[in-house]
């Protein structure tokens, strides 16, 4: 049945990792950027919507400037950035011309997702690209972001991309065949996993960091993608970039390398919005009873807020923490840090005499709150 979803996925999200789009971290490989294009050209004659998000940009630069290396600094890397991305988008332009068709470049940053109208714009954009014909190539935006506000990898970048667009499916090609049960670089012994659930925590165990010196996140955030992306429905296969066809096949249902399947209904958009909040202002301590409250769909009272960490101002996303110390929740607080802290551990009646006012009996309505 899930080889059949990803058949019938009209909307794909495809990403190809540093590991992949280089040569070695230096330069581009043209030969398999021609390749996905010709792969996506047939898609788009099958009347299906495909963005794409590639990494590539700093390897680009450091060819284009002449470096023996990759930099090491992060002002070093995002002048190369600057410099490659404008190589990369040619490289793809080329390509895609090929087929008669056009691409756009789309730069983001954590920010532009999660502010909401901003994110609504970039969801507008994309949905008018992709009627138009074009393929988006996104990226993230180098230049401007710090360590604070980056998704870092790709992989993540990816997961929100699918999540705006309500993609069916996210492919992400990188240098193994899949998802193995280590890593294949340091465990010989490690098998393939072809199918299994989106989100399912064993996964994380099995995946570990980048292999390269070349790409961010590794396996992890692959996993951890799927996970993301499941949320509004869209199923994820990781697969290697150096099969033969591997876009072509995987959407004709053909099951190459490992499929994550997402289980979950999908969340409203409001709410998968509130997922993608990647930065969180602050954190709420939560008791056993306020943890079951919020699993049995609930909204988060006072009286179950046991301590209140960070400074943030209402309205901001905040984390909510069981007793154990997991993030169970996440949601948007009615209330500031400061009063936030004076009503913790009070009924709702007692909320009054407290602040002297009442904004809302909740600490967070169940519409603002999702559960990790
Ligand atoms: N369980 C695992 N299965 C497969 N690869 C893994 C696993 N754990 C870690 N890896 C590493 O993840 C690397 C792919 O991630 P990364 O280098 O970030 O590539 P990309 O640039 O495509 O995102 C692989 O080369 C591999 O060494
Ligand atoms: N934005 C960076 C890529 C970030 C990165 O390497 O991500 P990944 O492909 O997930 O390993 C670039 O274009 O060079």
């Amino acid at each position: 049945m899930s080889q059949t979803r990803l058949a019938n996925a009209k909307r794909l999200v495809v990403k190809v990792g540093s590991a992949l789009v280089t040569n070695n971290g230096t330069g581009l490989d043209l030969a398999a950027i021609n390749d996905w294009a010709r792969q996506i050209a047939q898609l788009r004659d099958q009347k299906r919507e495909i963005v794409l998000v590639s990494s590539g940009a700093v390897a680009c630069g450091v060819q284009r400037l002449g470096w023996d290396r990759r930099p090491k600094t992060v002002h070093e890397k995002q002048a190369a950035a600057a410099v490659g991305q404008a190589g990369l988008v040619e490289a793809y332009e080329a390509a895609f011309n090929k087929h008669g068709m056009h691409t756009a470049q789309i730069l983001l940053t954590h920010d532009d997702l999660a502010d909401r109208k901003r994110y609504l714009n970039a969801r507008s954009t994309l949905t008018t690209l992709l009627e138009l014909g074009v393929v988006p190539i996104i990226n993230e935006n180098d230049t401007v972001v710090t360590d604070e506000i980056k998704f870092g990898d790709n992989d993540t970048l990816g997961a929100l991309v699918a999540n705006l667009l309500e993609a069916d499916a996210l492919i992400i090609l990188t240098d193994q065949k899949g998802l193995y049960t280590a890593d294949p670089r340091k465990d010989a012994n490690a098998t393939l996993i072809q199918e299994a659930v989106a989100g399912d925590e064993s996964l994380e165990a099995m995946a570990g960091g980048a292999g390269s010196r070349v790409g961010t996140g590794g396996m992890i955030t692959k996993v951890i993608a799927a996970k993301r992306a499941a949320r509004s429905g869209a199923h994820t296969a990781i697969a290697s970039g150096h099969e033969t066809d591997p876009i072509a096949r995987l959407a004709t249902g053909e099951l190459v390398g490992t499929l994550l399947i997402s289980q979950t209904p999908p969340l409203t958009a409001r709410k998968q919005w509130l997922a993608d909040h990647l930065q969180l202002a602050g954190r709420l301590m939560l008791d056993a009873g306020a943890v079951e409250a919020l699993r049995a769909g609930k909204s988060l009272l006072p009286i179950g807020v046991t301590a209140v960490d960070g400074e943030f101002e209402r309205g901001a996303a905040v984390a909510c923490i069981s007793p154990e110390g997991r993030e169970i929740a996440r949601g948007l607080s009615n209330y500031g840090s400061g009063e936030a802290r004076l009503i913790a551990r009070k009924t709702t009646a007692d909320i009054e005499s407290i602040l002297g006012y009442v904004d809302e009996p909740e600490i967070i309505h169940r519409d603002n709150l999702i559960l990790s």
